[in-house]
């Protein structure tokens, strides 16, 4: 009985002043953080070439299982995220890949993905310089260990350490939400209610990960969205960026995504080729938008990504989705006009 929790409509009223010039490079370096946040989690192995990717209509095989990567150390971004250049390329080619696993290859030739990684802007660096001066913030005195020679590594694996305090608190709020649901798979806000402790999380979280998301405000996000999986429940290929460049919200420029349970199917990037398992407060940061579109709302299209079918266990997870502009004064004017297409399978 696959199902997917529904995302509820959002609010929508008026125009929120523009905070368009506080994100500067903003989704580039998110895109970079997501690569570290990636490369910290997985390891230096070399995975083969992922075999089931989608095709171009955004169809998942059901039975292919994917590539879940996993390892003590770091792989490159770049040794990640396929590509012409690779390192793997040749050697797939020549064993017979590119036609065992054209959807993969082709697309790696087709959309060679740039990981390069530029230089932060100012306001990120010091964000992060500021978060790694900090005294840590959690869980029992315990240091977060950091197995990446990134430079930003700390402050990420600190925030990562923060956010699973924050997590678990959150999971807790959760469960005594949802005695009353029936599904249980939509528990947070509805974009028209403000929960006053599910709000106070978001707030700490969001500063919990300043270096991931400096300089934007807190009013552009929405609120969580909790969501629930049972075995057999998945959420198949999708985008992210479904809210209209023209609402007053405008678009989803990230997805903050905080891991509220251990068990489960994880979130699979399906252009990339990278599975994130799921990890009592592990938190991923990705852009859904590019700098250079984010007035026009086009998808970032390397971010489509599948929560992969829950074999055992119940997978809790959270979706907050920070947009260019003020969300939270037209939710709370209180009309809940539908964000955008749903894009659902859709690229
Ligand atoms: O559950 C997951 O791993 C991903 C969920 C997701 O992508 C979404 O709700 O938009
Ligand atoms: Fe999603």
């Amino acid at each position: 009985m696959p199902s997917k929790p529904k995302a509820k409509p959002a609010a929508a009223t008026r125009r929120a002043s523009s905070s368009f010039a506080r994100y500067g490079n903003a989704a580039a370096a998110a895109a970079v953080v997501a690569a570290a946040v990636m490369a910290s989690l997985y390891g230096s192995t070399l995975p083969p070439p992922p075999t089931n990717v989608s095709d171009s209509a955004g169809r998942v095989p059901e039975s292919s299982e994917p590539p879940v990567i996993r390892a003590e150390g770091a792989a490159s971004a770049e040794q990640a995220s396929g590509g012409d250049e690779h390192p793997a390329c040749g050697e797939w080619a020549a064993s017979g890949e590119c036609e065992r696993n054209p959807a993969y290859m082709g697309k790696a030739q087709r959309v060679p993905v740039d990981w390069s990684l530029p230089e932060l802007p100012p306001d990120l660096a010091t964000a992060q310089r500021e978060s790694d001066e900090a005294p840590p913030r959690a869980a029992g005195g315990a240091r977060p260990r950091c197995v990446d020679e990134r430079p930003d590594c700390a402050s990420l694996a600190r925030a990562n350490l923060s956010a699973c305090g924050e997590a678990a608190f959150m999971l807790q709020r959760l469960l005594a939400m949802a005695r009353d649901e029936e599904e249980g798979d939509q528990l947070a806000e509805d974009g028209c209610t403000r929960d006053p402790t599910i709000d106070a999380v978001t707030k700490r979280m969001t500063r919990t990960a300043p270096a991931w998301i400096a300089g934007v405000p807190e009013e552009n996000a929405e609120y969580f969205q909790i969501l629930k999986y049972e075995p057999g429940q998945f959420y198949r290929t999708h985008h992210d960026q479904q809210s209209a460049h023209w609402t007053p919200q405008g678009v989803r420029v990230y997805t903050f995504f905080v891991y509220l349970s251990d068990a489960g199917g994880g979130t699979r990037f399906t252009d990339l080729g990278i599975t994130v398992t799921p990890k009592l407060g592990r938190a991923v940061l990705w852009p859904s938008v590019l700098d250079s579109d984010l007035l026009t709302g086009e998808r970032e299209p390397k971010t489509h990504h599948e929560a992969v079918t829950v074999e055992a266990g119940v997978k809790y997870a959270a979706n907050l989705w920070i947009h260019l502009y003020d969300f939270k004064s037209p939710s709370r004017a209180g009309e809940c006009p539908f964000l955008g297409q749903n894009t659902h399978n859709g690229r």
